[in-house]
């Protein structure tokens, strides 16, 4: 997940390839249940993993579930008619989706339950569905306040006899998760009789009540529902049956900008477009229609049951003009596809856009005009012309209201044909559905070559090039090429090949250079199987890499590996000859030096604080005849590249140091400080 304040996208220009998307929570924590209850083992894939199914599965091997979790899929062998364990206390932090159903089911079973979560989930209303069960004769206690868990459910005799013959009457207007609950549990008593739910009040999002329903019948139970979505009937004789095997939806709305993606962008060589994996044209999630609204823009779309394939078709995508009440959420991405289009498209019906985590209407208009659209906005509707000419389009910042949908729709303006960069402030935004959104963007995307920003920093040992390159590297999301470290590992592997480093060996050693079986790897560095993340950083290490270095085939040898760190979104590269020999082309170059003295006391620090004993003035020296060398070989000498702006961070801390190459960076942005 990007966690930085803001992230520069380059401009991008073809996509291709695979997309797994997050699996939707309300399904995977729906399926737990349901398997829990059924007769048999259900396995389940592409299970969403996060804090509210981690719960759900823990109180489902508490309650004598048996659980296995395999790379594969998460197989749950169901209670069927045996009776759940009991005494049992079940944890159930923050999930809603965890909590109600699970109250519910529990009722209407034999045992002893408490069920208690975070203090938030404490304050979360439960009172409709606890009057509902306790209607039907079911004995359950609030522990804490009236209404909120903690609640004891109090069937340790077994379960009392229960009033099934009268409809049970459960309010719909506040939560549908309580009606989900009920109808998730309510197959387990449906034996002899029907069993009529009657909804009060009108019931809201009827979506997901269409994903309970149509994962019951999955899992074998009909429910007959009446017009209004104000009546529900569960036949007699309802039994669960696990259907084998369940995939786990990815989440629809998810899907869209991906949808999108493979519509506006040409296809990556090798690459028949874009296929979004875990949500097909079986999906039961409604946002599903925004395949419809995208091939009315010219998207060309393919699907099987669980999978999309998307390439664009119709270029310039064609206007539309659409009433998007059905697809709230993932119709904001055709406002984005709109910047595509061939004239005006209009958004129709999107009232409830004002009232989601911002006002979605006003975001998209003020946002969208950044980027240089012409765009109208309505109290329900949003009229959208594209800049009339690629030189029309402007480079934008764009604010992201801390909503999540805002900033990935709004990536997909890096294809934008004036080859801008688009700047999406707050990325983490997007942790609310899809936390590695800006990952899977760039797993599949592809900018032009030289169009993905390098930042060199370069200059002599302990100037401070490696903190400063990687702080500047986290601030910025991008990534990070320590080069030196490539120079110290193919001295390190050589040393242990138990070759001498001079000009004898030179064509050994770049043979080892070009195959070198590095690998990093959370702030490690692995040679083969072996860590050499502290062993190539001793003095002597860097003396050797500092001979090795002097190789010319050797350098030759490194070059790839080094051209290989510059992926998307970004990369800084800390080294010798990042700026004059393996990036001449990058946008910035920084010469970062510091006074000889300065820097062995900064080395001398650096060794101590590690437990490492060391002596100033052999530093000195050492440092001094490793400038020497390294400023005066033949290939790719130590010197500030013609371009270079130069650092003596003599007197700065590394955080002034870094806010000068960022402020030196922005300032060559198109976005303005
Ligand atoms: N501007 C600075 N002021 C003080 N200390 C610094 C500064 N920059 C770096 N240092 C410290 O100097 C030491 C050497 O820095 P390092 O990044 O390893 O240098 P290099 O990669 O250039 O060899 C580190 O302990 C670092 O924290
Ligand atoms: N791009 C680079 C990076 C390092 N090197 C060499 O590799 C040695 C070790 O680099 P380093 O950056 O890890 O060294 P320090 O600056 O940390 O001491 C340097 O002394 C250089 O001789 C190089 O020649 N070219």
């Amino acid at each position: 997940m990007f966690t930085t304040e803001y992230l520069d996208l380059p401009p991008l220009t073809s996509a291709g390839g695979s997309v797994q998307l997050p699996g939707s929570k309300s399904i995977s924590n729906r399926v737990l249940l349901l398997s829990a209850l059924s007769e048999g083992t259900t396995e389940v894939r592409d299970l969403l993993a996060s804090d509210d199914t981690r719960v759900m599965l823990d109180a489902l091997r508490q309650i004598g579930c048996e659980v296995r979790e395999d790379a594969d899929a998460v197989r749950i062998t169901g209670l069927g008619a045996k009776a759940p364990n009991s005494p049992a206390r079940l944890f159930l932090g923050n999930a809603g989706t965890a909590m109600r159903p699970l109250t519910a089911a529990l009722a209407l079973l034999s045992g002893d339950f408490e069920l208690s979560g975070v203090a938030r989930m404490h304050e979360r209303p439960i009172g409709d569905l606890i009057d509902a069960l306790r209607q039907l004769g079911c004995k359950i206690d609030y522990l804490g306040n009236e209404g909120f868990p903690p609640l004891h459910i109090r069937h340790g005799d077994g379960l009392p006899s229960l009033a099934l013959s009268a409809p049970i009457r459960v309010r719909g207007d506040v939560s549908s998760q309580f009606l989900t609950a009920l109808l998730m549990a309510l197959p387990l008593v449906a034996k002899s009789q029907d069993i009529v739910i009657d909804v009060v009040g009108e019931l809201i999002s009827r979506p997901y009540i269409h994903i309970t329903l149509e994962l019951l019948a999955r899992f074998g139970i009909v429910v007959q529902r009446d017009d209004n979505w104000q009546r529900f009937t569960i036949a007699a004789g309802s039994r669960y049956v696990s259907p084998g095997v369940v995939h786990v939806e990815a989440d629809a709305s998810s899907a869209s900008y991906f949808i999108a993606l493979g519509a506006i962008a040409p296809a990556s060589d090798g690459h028949e477009g874009i296929r979004v994996l875990g949500v097909g044209q079986d999906s039961i999630q409604g946002d599903i229609r925004f395949v419809e609204a995208a091939r009315a823009m010219g998207a060309e779309i393919s699907s099987g049951p669980n999978w999309l394939q998307i390439r664009r078709g119709a270029w310039p995508l064609k206007a539309i003009d659409m009433d998007c009440n059905h697809i709230p959420d993932a119709a904001m991405t055709l406002a984005v596809m709109a910047l595509y289009a061939d004239g005006t498209t209009t958004l129709r019906n999107i009232a409830s856009w004002r009232v989601k985590e911002t006002d979605r209407i006003a975001a998209m208009a003020t946002e969208g005009r950044k980027l240089g659209a012409l765009i109208e906005e309505g109290p329900d509707y949003l009229k959208i012309t594209p800049p009339p000419s690629p030189a029309d389009w402007k480079a934008a910042s764009i604010h992201t209201y801390d909503d999540h949908r805002v900033a990935m729709c709004f990536s997909l303006a890096a294809f934008n044909p004036a080859g801008l960069p688009v700047r999406i402030e707050d990325p983490r935004c997007v942790a609310k559905t899809f936390p590695d959104y800006f990952e899977a963007l760039f797993g599949v995307t592809t900018a032009r070559a030289g169009q993905i920003p390098v930042i060199c920093i370069d200059g002599p040992t302990a100037s401070g090039k490696g903190t400063v390159a990687a702080e500047v590297a986290r601030r910025l999301g991008y990534r990070f090429l320590d080069s030196g470290a490539m120079y110290r590992i193919t001295a390190y592997a050589a040393t242990q090949a138990g070759l001498i480093i001079d000009a004898t060996h030179e064509a050994r050693i770049a043979e080892l250079a070009r195959a070198l079986p590095v690998h990093f790897d959370e702030g490690k560095i692995w040679l083969h199987k072996q860590e050499v993340t502290n062993a190539i950083r001793t003095e002597e290490a860097g003396m050797n890499a500092s001979k090795v270095s002097a190789l010319p085939l050797v350098r030759l040898a490194l070059v790839d590996l080094q051209h290989s760190f510059q992926r998307l979104p970004g990369l800084v590269a800390d080294g010798r000859d990042m700026g004059t020999v393996i990036f001449p082309n990058a946008p910035l170059k920084v010469f970062l030096t510091a006074s000889a003295e300065c820097r062995a006391e900064r080395r001398y620090k650096q060794l101590i604080s590690k437990g490492i004993s060391a002596n100033i003035s052999d530093l000195r020296a050492d440092l001094e005849a490793r400038d020497a060398r390294d400023a005066n070989r033949s290939v790719a000498p130590m010197k500030p590249a013609q371009d270079a702006l130069v650092l003596d961070n003599s007197r700065l801390s590394v955080d002034e140091a870094v806010d000068q190459v960022i402020g030196w960076w922005r300032a060559r942005q198109p976005f303005g400080a």
